[in-house]
């Protein structure tokens, strides 16, 4: 890939987005484009074609979509389902329309059954039902990685899906109703430690098991996907490692220094009980993931103090 491809980068201001640029920047990439959603409302077919004709970018990455924690994606099973289809399909289509080589397509590990076997293997896509607390989400991501297998199949254009597991870091959504459970640990700890350690309230059982890959691994692997030209359609990327909830909380009530105690609340969902990524086909190809879990909280805990006052109250 040449160092001025211009590359536009769907969703540029984002956890994943911004992981992506700041990495394509320093390895020297001259010409990235992106649009905050006030600019440039990827809902809007003609807007997003229009955006390609004029700017004429030579590859997408894609990673603008409506995202949100399991309370988020439970409530709000339309817009989790319809925002994310037109996102993606007006950026698929369009970029098809518009003669584009190249399109990275993010999609997330939930596409996969419910209780598909463990590790999730690429080929489980489609064997069995979805988990129902985020099923719309993933029926979206899914008609994304069809769209994108059918334009490889159809027209023979290295348009791929990546399979992100849950992901954490810098620039991550600390909001409660609509955060993942990571960042929403991180924010619960602290608040609570400065609370003269008063207790956390954490969902669920704390039983489910979960794989967390820290978002510049995320960002390497979209560099792994734009500079070389993958020979399948759909990857999974993430550690290989999963922990329970319980053992995640444990891990940042530690990092926090909260010296409380954790209730358990049993009226929120618990999900999927596992979903840990097979993720051999992206090993053999050579990209691996290099930041652990406990060095990843530590990080995301530094960037979290350091930009406390800037935290909205609610996202969605
Ligand atoms: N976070 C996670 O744990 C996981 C994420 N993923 C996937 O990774 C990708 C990135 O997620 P992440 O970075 O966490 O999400 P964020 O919520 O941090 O970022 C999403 C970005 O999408 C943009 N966006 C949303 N709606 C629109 C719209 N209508 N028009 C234009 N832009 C829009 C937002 O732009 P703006 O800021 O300008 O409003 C935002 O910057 C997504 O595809 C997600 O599904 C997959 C698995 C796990
Ligand atoms: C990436 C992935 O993310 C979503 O799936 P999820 O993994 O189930 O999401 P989550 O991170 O919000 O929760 C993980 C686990 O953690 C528990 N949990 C405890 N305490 C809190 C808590 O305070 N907040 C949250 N959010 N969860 C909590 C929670 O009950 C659950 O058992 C998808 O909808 C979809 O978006 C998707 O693809």
């Amino acid at each position: 890939m040449k160092k001025d491809t211009k590359i536009y980068i769907a969703g540029h201001r984002g956890m994943v987005g911004s992981a992506v640029w700041r990495t394509l920047e320093k390895k020297g990439y001259t010409n990235l484009i992106g649009r905050s959603s006030k600019d440039l409302d990827l809902k809007n077919q003609e807007a997003v074609l229009d955006f390609y004709q004029t700017e004429k970018p030579e590859v997408v990455i894609d990673a603008a979509a409506k995202v949100g924690g399991i309370l988020a994606n439970n409530n709000f099973p339309y817009q989790f389902l319809m925002e994310n289809m037109q996102i993606q399909n007006n950026l698929i289509d369009s970029a098809l329309k518009s003669g584009i080589e190249k399109f990275i397509f993010l999609g997330s590990s939930c596409i996969y059954p419910k209780f598909a076997p463990q590790p999730l293997k690429e080929e489980y896509l489609l064997t069995d039902s979805l988990e129902p607390t985020n099923e719309w989400y993933a029926i979206a991501k899914i008609t994304g990685v069809k769209a994108c297998e059918a334009i490889r199949k159809q027209f023979q254009k290295d348009y791929v899906s990546l399979m992100p597991t849950n992901l954490y870091g810098t620039h991550d959504n600390f909001d409660l109703k609509s955060s993942h459970v990571l960042p929403a640990m991180i924010r619960k700890f602290h608040e609570a430690k400065m609370n003269n350690n008063s207790d956390v309230t954490l969902w669920g059982s704390g039983t489910p098991m979960r794989e967390f890959l820290f978002v510049d691994d995320m960002a390497e692997a979209v560099v792994y996907a734009l500079e070389n030209e993958l020979p399948e359609y759909l990857y999974n990327i993430g550690t290989g490692e999963d922990l329970t909830i319980k053992e995640l909380a444990e891990t940042i009530q530690e990092v926090t220094g909260h010296q409380g105690t954790i209730v358990w609340d049993a009226d929120k969902p618990d999900g999927t009980p596992r979903k840990l990524m097979d993720i051999s086909k992206m090993h053999n190809l050579g990209w691996k993931h290099k930041v652990d879990l406990k060095q990843g909280i530590e990080k995301t805990y530094t960037w979290f103090l350091e930009n406390i006052e800037n935290f909205k109250e609610v996202k969605l």
